[in-house]
Formats: C-alpha cells, sequence, structure tokens
C-alpha cells in the first residue's frame, strides 16, 4: 500500500505522542517527536550555561546551532526511537521540569526552527511517518495527506502531565507549576512570531478530554483506514 505522511499536532501534553506512537507502531510507520528535538537543543542550552535566568544568548546559540547534532535512534528493547544530542541519548534528561520550563524560548527563536524543520523534513522525504509537535501540518509537512489537530482541557493535560511525572518518581512538582508550565507554553507557542501554534485549514480536530488512550487510538485508525481505504 502507498505510504503517506501523517502530522499531529495541538497543544501541550494533550496526548498526541501517545497516539502518534500507538498509530505509526500498528501500521508500521517510523514515529518523530518534534517536541523532542527542541528539548535537545533546549538541553544543551542549559548545559552550555547559555540561559541568564530567561535571557538566552542569542549569539552563542547561533554560533553553535550547526555543532548541535540531533537524530533518533531505535531502543531495541521498547522499539521507539530515542533522541541523541552530540551521539548522547537524552531521552530521560529532556524531560525534566528544568527543560520544559525553557524550551518554548529556545522554540521560538528563528535560526532554531529552520534547522530542526529541515532535519524533519529529511526524516519524512519517504513518507511512511507519523510526526507529531506543534507546526507539522502548516510548515514541515504541508502537504502531509493526514493531520490531526488535538486538544484538551487544560486541567486535565495537566493532571496527565503530573501523573507522568509522578510514574517518575518525581513527586516535587506540583498539579499548579505543571498547569502554569502549561498555560504558559500554549501562551508562548501560539503567539510566537515564527511558525505559531495553529491548526491547519485541513487538520482534523480531536478533543480528547473524555476520552481514553484506546478510544483516541481508535479515532485515529478508523481516519487512517478510511483515507487510505479510497
Ligand atoms: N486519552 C488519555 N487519557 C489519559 N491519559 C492520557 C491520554 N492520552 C495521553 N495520556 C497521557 O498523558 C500524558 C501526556 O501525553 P503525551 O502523549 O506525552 O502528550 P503530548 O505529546 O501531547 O505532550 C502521558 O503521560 C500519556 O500517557
Ligand atoms: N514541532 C514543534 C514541536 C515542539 N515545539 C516546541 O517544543 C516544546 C516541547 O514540545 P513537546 O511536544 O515535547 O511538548 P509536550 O506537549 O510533550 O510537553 C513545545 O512547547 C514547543 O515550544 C515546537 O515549537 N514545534
Amino acid at each position: 500500500m502507498k505510504k503517506i505522511t501523517i502530522a499531529i499536532d495541538g497543544f501541550s501534553s494533550c496526548g498526541k505522542s501517545t497516539m502518534a506512537k500507538d498509530l505509526a507502531r500498528k501500521i508500521g510507520y517510523i514515529y518523530i517527536d518534534s517536541g523532542a528535538m527542541y528539548r535537545a537543543v533546549t538541553l544543551y542550552c542549559i548545559q552550555n550555561n547559555l540561559f541568564k535566568g530567561d535571557d538566552l544568548d542569542l549569539v552563542k546559540l547561533e554560533e553553535a546551532i550547526r555543532n548541535i547534532k540531533i537524530y533518533f535512534r531505535l531502543n531495541e528493547t521498547t522499539s521507539l526511537p530515542e533522541v541523541y544530542l552530540n551521539d548522547i541519548n537524552v531521552e530521560k534528561e529532556i524531560r525534566t521540569m528544568e527543560v520544559a520550563s525553557k524550551v518554548s524560548l529556545v522554540s521560538a527563536v528563528g535560526f532554531v526552527r529552520k534547522e530542526m524543520v529541515h532535519l524533519q523534513q529529511q526524516m519524512g522525504a519517504e513518507k511512511g511517518i507519523v510526526m507529531d509537535g506543534r507546526d507539522i501540518g502548516t510548515v514541515v509537512f504541508r502537504n502531509a495527506e493526514l493531520k490531526i489537530f488535538v486538544t484538551a482541557d487544560p486541567q486535565i493535560r495537566a493532571q496527565r502531565r503530573l501523573d507522568e511525572l509522578r510514574s517518575k518518581n518525581d513527586f516535587d512538582t506540583t498539579f499548579e507549576e505543571v498547569l502554569e508550565n502549561i498555560k504558559q507554553r500554549d501562551y508562548i507557542d501560539q503567539n510566537r512570531d515564527e511558525s505559531p501554534l495553529r491548526q491547519a485549514e485541513d487538520a482534523l480536530v480531536l478533543d480528547n478530554s473524555q476520552l481514553t488512550k484506546e478510544q483516541q487510538m481508535q479515532w485515529l485508525l478508523d481516519k487512517f483506514n478510511y483515507l487510505t481505504s479510497q
């Protein structure tokens, strides 16, 4: 069967990666978490002291950006792609609240986006890919055959993210901190000049506030099956 490109965009912590991963596994496509790439650049900035508070040293970052090597490699146990920063697996380090609190500042920078979008387009050149993020259907793969825009109630999203942090033994972060971070990132992501988070005109919208992971997966699979059976 001819392979297509699937773009899943939407707000923070609403289940995009979960859906994208599940679908990719089911249909045998590659899965790419584009947010992990912006998180990896953010980790680089933190590790190299490019932040003074919320001020980012753009001169140093621009000098460094071409030498920041980011790629995914499959974890053989989970069969899921994991992100590498300059040849080090940083899959765990990029999921901290420290990175979450800075990532929207880094992802708003034009030259960072240019590099990441270029890499993402290379990864999807052969189609057969499910990529999730903020600008996949509007910028990275404007011609994607299937575009989904996911949303959910912020309180529900914060609780989901908090449960995830707890499951990773983070018992320090509070519900209020997670909710605040989600709202802040949504605001910056929607209001930045470069590729702001927008619903593509041809995207199908899913509010999964009241859906289980299984239900949202079935919804997505139905859309995929319908499209590819045409
Ligand atoms: N429908 C759902 N119901 C409950 N929890 C969900 C649902 N979808 C995803 N989750 C959980 O919510 C958290 C955020 O999901 P994730 O896929 O990482 O979101 P995103 O990629 O949009 O940031 C994860 O811990 C995930 O397991
Ligand atoms: N295609 C993308 C993906 C992520 N991002 C940025 O990267 C951040 C982290 O993305 P993510 O997908 O890991 O976020 P979560 O919703 O999983 O917390 C977002 O808040 C955006 O600022 C982006 O600008 N463009």
